[in-house]
Formats: structure tokens, C-alpha cells, sequence
């Protein structure tokens, strides 16, 4: 990729000659971040930071009491008009970060000039992102929405509408690199005037196959242009590539370390058990609602989500999808009313990072020796001409801001470290605290049970090794859980009646149905179908045909004998906020937060409304010596 400020070949080699001479200089830069970052430990409040008091008023409307680390951080780099290039953990408060100096510098400005141009680019790299950003900054706002217009150009609208949307010259447009770069091209959106460049999940927007948009796009912007760069996880090739095409010097902010294990919020767990056990566990966690509040569950491919929404239905378990192959707005909708509250559960398959995910670790690391380097390429090949009906701007668990999430499953574990990261910074967010849980294969049991298998799963071992390791370095830690075997036995002929019924037909149905169910609801559709009435007949025609999963009432229920005692008392107490423990609570241990949690070995969980047993605990589970 050429570099915005020097797109010059000779000049280019100039500097790649002085790359040892910068690195020390960039070695020495970081450093001298590090000592103003704790110049300015003070915790200063949100008016201290410099910004205007009508953004100051809404940032107090959004309930936010004062800035956090990696806004107390960047927000005055940023005022004082410096690039930042910003690694901060998931849910640590990114999005104010960045978008606060945007919308302090476009205020400003108005004051002596009301010229209108689009004066911020904010580019992310998915759609679901772009939605969101695009409302916070529309909240950052509320005081000032005569002074700061925004667009996202994600939406399902035609070009005309999108043209009509840009013809307001809004002041900050977000969007992702690839639609950014279609309406700079056909001349809807000029960036000759652009003052602020952002780019979130900064290393995803390079991974997804952007390059060539962002090449582009770097070319028509003015030089000097201040650029924000952010994101959870950044490699130091990333970091190169960024600077390179983006920033002249950017400030450094790497936030992970200033994080000791005493501030963490984040509890993790994981379960090394055969391929049908973690159907069972996951069974007997949701039926017995041992875990309780809001929930994401990551599987490794689509089919495997609707299996196990239709094997969670056999026991009355409710839960809904994510997926690449919903409409955007279907997606924008489920995160929208997962949020408010409406589902407790999200299966979501992660498609997108999986297929990216590796191949920078891998490199990154220095590990492409086990098999999965050779993967990535494949992958990397696929990347271009990947078209289809998934779509390619999809993500979710970059950057989206589920709310109060309890507990992330990783029912399937992911394939890299960094997805990892991700998957499991969707909870724990804000100074919340939560819980992640991840099955794990290992390698003896991997191919035992074939309906239940998936190749995703294959190098789990190796995987949890990776992935303890990035953990390790930014100060948290896994912990492993054995469920008693002969507890979880008498439920076994439960789940492999469900899994029997859930047959792949079945699951087939499932999927086009709940897709034709979104076409039907989908706005941008309504008008065709008004002009095309034999099309929706048909659609409607076909979802009355195919199979669905043979429902077992027996299921429905666990009968009364089965149950242990304590956990009986969890179900008939009805559904609770709060997550009910793996294990005995430590009565000395105080409860710390909405769901409960701790930190450090043998940190303990309050039980949902001061209960004093453990369910779980009659399940025999304990910590691995
Ligand atoms: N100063 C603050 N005080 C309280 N809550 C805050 C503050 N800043 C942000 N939040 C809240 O924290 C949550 C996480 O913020 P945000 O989505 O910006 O995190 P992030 O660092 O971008 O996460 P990710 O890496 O996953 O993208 C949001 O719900 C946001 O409203």
C-alpha cells in the first residue's frame, strides 16, 4: 500500500533505508508516551479534558461519570491534534474516545466558520459497527445536533438515496472502507476538506480485504489529515502497515499493561470434555439456568447455530441467531432487541473472523508451523473473490457493544487467540464484571462423535495453548472445570434423543426459513414484492413446505427426579439476574456487581438473590488439581 503523505517510489525507499533509524526513534517515542501517560494520571473529569460543554452535557446524559483510562488518554492527544494509534482492551470506552475529539473539532470550528464539508471519516470495518457508531455519535450530540450532522453509509438504500444523504454534506460520515471508497469514487462524497481520519478495530479494516479501498481513499484525502487509530489487538506489522499509510508520528498509546490482575472483571473457564459432552453441559447450563442474564454463544459455522437453536427448542430453551447470511437490518435488530432485553440468549457464528483471524497470529507469533499456516492461505485466496450471499461486511464480535452480557460460551472454541479476545471482550464491559466459558476438544477426543463434530475444533489444544499465552500477557488467566461425569449421565438419553431429532433436513428448514422470514420483513423488499406479487406468494408458498425437528414433549421438562436438589430450587425460583456459580460460594468473598464475580483463584460468584446452595455444585464440580 502506498502512503498518503509520500505516495513518491524513491522516497518511499528513503525511508524503508532508514527503518532502523526510525525504529529507535519510534522505540524512544513510545517510551515518552508511556511518561506523559502517567504525567497525566490525574483522573480528570470530562469538562477537565477540554471538551465542549454541550458534548460534556450529553457524555452526563449517557450516565457516564468520568472518563476512562483510554480516554482520559487519547482525548487530549487527540484536542491538541496529534495522530494516536491506541491499543486498549475490548469494552474499555474506544468509541467516546475518538469520537469526542471529532466532534469537539468540528464544533470548534463552526464557531468562526460554518462552511459545510465533511470534515470526519470514520471507517470500520462492518456494517453492524458503523450502525452503532453512527448512534453514539448521534447521542455525543444531543446538545449540539444543529452544529454536527452524521451519515453511516451502510444502510440497504439505493445510490440515489445515498447520493440525497451525502448531498446534505454531513460533517462526519461513517462507514466501512469499501462503501466509503464507492461514493468518494463516483464523486457523491468529496474528502477534499477532511480534517479527521478514524479507523476502529483498525486491524480488522486492514484483514478484511480493504487494502485496495483504503489505498484509494488515502489518495483522495489532503495531506495532515489527524488520524485515530483503535483497537484491542494490534500486532507490531499492523501497527507498521497503519503508520505507514496513515500517520507521519503518531503518538502510541498501549493501554494493556497499566491493567493488574486486580482490576480485572473478566472470569475465565474452560472445559476440556468429548464432542457430544459439550452439547449435555450446554443443556444442562441453559436448562437449569445455571447461568442467568443475558448470554452470546459462539459456534463455528452457521449450520451448527441452527442445530443447536433447534436442539436448545426440544427443552423449551429460547434463543435466537446471528449470523452473515441474515439481511443487515435483521442483524442490526436482534443486537437492538438483545439489548433491550428481549432475548436472553444469541447464537452467533463468528464466520467472518475465523476466516481472517489466523493468519495474522500466525505470523504474528511466529507459529505458522502447525498446519494452519497453510490454511490462512487458503483463506487469504479466498479472500477476494469471496461473493455469495454471506455478506462480506459482517462481524460480531468486533466491536459491538452488547449490553450486559453475563457470560460468553464459546460452545465452539474460536481459531485464533485474537478472536478469542474478542469473542470474550462482549462481556465484562465497562467496568461490568462477567464470565466466559469455552469447550475444548482435546486432541484424543476430536472424531469420536461424528454427528456431533466439526472440523473447527480439530486443534482446540493448540488453540487454548495460544490462547492462554495472549491472555497471560495482558495479566488474566484461565481457569479449567471438570463436570462429574456421573452426574451429568442420567441426562445423557435426553440429549441424544433431541440431537437425533434435530437431523441435518430439519436444520436446512430451519435456516430458509428464518430467511425467508427476514426477506418478508425486510423494508427494502416491500416494494418489490407490491410489484411483484407472485414472487411473495411464492416465497410464502414454499415456507409452508419441508420438515421441521420432531418435537419431543418429554423433553420440555426434566422431570423431578432427575434434578438435584439445590438446582430445583434455582428452577422454580423463575428467572433471576445473576450468574449462578460453578462452584461453592465463599462466604467471605463480597459480591461484586450485578452478576457477581471476583478475581483471582478462587474467586467466588454470588448467588442470584443471596442463595445459599450452589447447583452446581451437585454436580461435583471442581477445579483441575
Ligand atoms: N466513561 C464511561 N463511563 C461509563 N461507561 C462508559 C464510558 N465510556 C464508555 N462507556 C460504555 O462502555 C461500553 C463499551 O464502550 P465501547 O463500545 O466504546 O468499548 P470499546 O473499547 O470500543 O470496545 P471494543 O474493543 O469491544 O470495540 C459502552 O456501553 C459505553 O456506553
Amino acid at each position: 500500500m502506498k502512503r498518503k503523505h509520500d505516495q513518491d517510489d524513491e522516497a518511499s525507499a528513503a525511508v524503508a533505508e532508514q527503518q532502523p533509524e526510525k525504529k529507535k526513534k519510534e522505540k524512544k517515542e513510545k517510551k515518552k508516551v508511556v511518561v506523559v501517560a502517567e504525567e497525566e494520571e490525574k483522573e480528570l473529569s470530562f469538562a477537565e479534558l477540554g471538551l465542549d460543554p454541550r458534548l460534556v452535557q450529553a457524555v452526563a446524559k449517557q450516565g457516564f461519570e468520568k472518563p476512562t483510562l483510554v480516554q482520559r488518554k487519547a482525548i487530549p492527544l487527540a484536542l491538541r491534534g496529534e495522530d494516536v494509534l491506541c491499543k486498549a482492551k475490548t469494552g474499555s470506552g474506544k468509541t467516546a474516545a475518538y469520537v469526542l475529539p471529532v466532534l469537539e473539532g468540528v464544533l470548534k470550528r463552526k464557531k468562526t466558520d460554518a462552511t459545510p464539508y465533511t470534515a470526519g471519516l470514520i471507517l470500520v470495518p462492518t456494517r453492524e459497527l458503523a450502525d452503532q457508531v453512527h448512534k453514539a455519535i448521534e447521542e455525543f450530540s444531543a446538545f449540539c445536533a444543529k452544529d454536527v450532522t452524521a451519515a453511516k453509509l451502510t444502510e440497504n438504500v439505493s445510490d440515489a438515496v445515498q447520493r440525497s444523504l451525502l448531498a446534505n454534506v454531513p460533517d462526519v460520515v461513517v462507514s466501512t472502507p469499501a462503501r466509503a471508497w464507492k461514493v468518494v469514487e463516483s464523486g457523491a462524497l468529496g474528502l477534499e476538506k477532511l480534517e479527521y481520519l478514524v479507523l476502529d478495530e483498525a486491524d480488522l479494516v486492514l484483514s478484511y480485504g480493504y487494502d485496495e479501498d483504503m489505498e484509494n481513499l488515502a489518495r483522495s484525502m489532503p495531506k495532515g489529515v489527524q488520524t485515530t487509530m483503535m483497537s484491542a489487538t494490534l500486532l507490531s506489522a499492523e501497527l507498521d502497515t497503519l503508520k505507514g499509510i496513515f500517520c507521519r508520528n503518531p503518538r502510541v498509546l498501549e493501554l494493556d499493561e497499566e491493567f493488574g490482575e486486580e482490576d480485572e472483571k473478566l472470569t475465565q473457564y474452560y472445559v476440556r470434555c468429548g464432542e457430544d459432552d459439550k452439547w449435555l453441559i450446554s443443556y444442562l447450563i441453559f436448562k437449569l439456568q445455571l447461568i442467568k442474564g443475558p448470554c452470546l454463544i459462539f459456534v463455528g459455522d452457521i449450520d451448527r447455530s441452527y442445530r443447536l437453536k433447534l436442539f436448545f427448542e426440544q427443552f423449551s430453551i429460547r434463543s435466537c441467531i446471528l449470523n452473515s447470511e441474515l439481511p443487515v437490518n435483521t442483524r442490526i435488530r436482534v443486537i437492538e432487541e438483545f439489548n433491550k432485553g428481549i432475548y436472553d440468549i444469541i447464537i452467533a457464528s463468528d464466520e467472518r473472523s475465523e476466516v481472517f483471524g489466523d493468519e495474522k497470529e500466525e505470523k504474528g507469533e511466529g507459529e505458522g508451523q502447525d498446519g494452519e499456516g497453510g490454511e490462512g492461505e487458503e483463506k487469504k485466496g479466498k479472500r477476494k473473490g469471496r461473493k455469495g450471499k454471506r455478506d462480506e461486511e459482517y462481524g460480531v464480535s468486533r466491536g459491538i457493544d452488547f449490553k450486559n452480557v453475563a457470560a460468553v460460551v464459546n460452545f465452539d472454541l474460536p481459531t485464533s487467540a485474537s478472536s478469542y479476545t474478542h469473542r470474550v471482550g462482549r462481556t465484562a464491559r465497562a467496568g461490568r464484571t462477567g464470565i466466559a466459558i469455552s469447550f475444548v476438544i482435546p486432541k484424543e477426543l476430536y472424531g469420536k462423535h461424528k454427528p456431533t463434530s466439526i472440523k473447527s475444533c480439530e486443534k482446540d489444544e493448540k488453540v487454548l495453548a495460544k490462547i492462554v499465552r495472549a491472555q497471560g500477557k495482558m495479566n488474566r488467566k484461565l481457569e479449567p472445570y471438570n463436570f462429574s461425569k456421573e452426574q451429568m449421565e442420567a441426562f445423557r438419553y435426553r440429549m441424544n434423543d433431541a440431537l437425533r431429532a434435530v437431523t441435518k433436513v430439519a436444520i436446512r428448514e430451519a435456516r430458509t426459513k428464518e430467511l425467508r422470514q427476514e426477506l418478508l420483513r425486510s423494508e427494502t423488499l416491500k416494494r418489490y414484492f407490491e410489484e411483484n406479487p407472485a414472487e411473495l406468494s411464492h416465497l410464502r408458498h414454499d415456507g409452508e413446505l419441508g420438515h421441521k425437528a420432531r418435537q419431543q414433549a418429554h423433553l420440555k421438562h426434566v422431570p423431578e427426579y432427575l434434578l438435584p436438589r439445590e438446582a430445583k430450587k434455582e428452577l422454580t425460583k423463575g428467572a433471576g439476574v445473576g450468574f449462578v456459580p460453578f462452584k461453592k460460594v465463599d462466604k467471605d468473598k463480597k459480591h461484586r456487581g450485578k452478576f457477581g464475580g471476583g478475581k483471582g483463584k478462587g474467586r467466588s460468584f454470588k448467588v442470584g438473590g443471596g442463595r445459599k446452595g450452589d447447583p452446581l455444585k451437585t454436580f461435583k464440580v471442581r477445579r483441575k488439581k
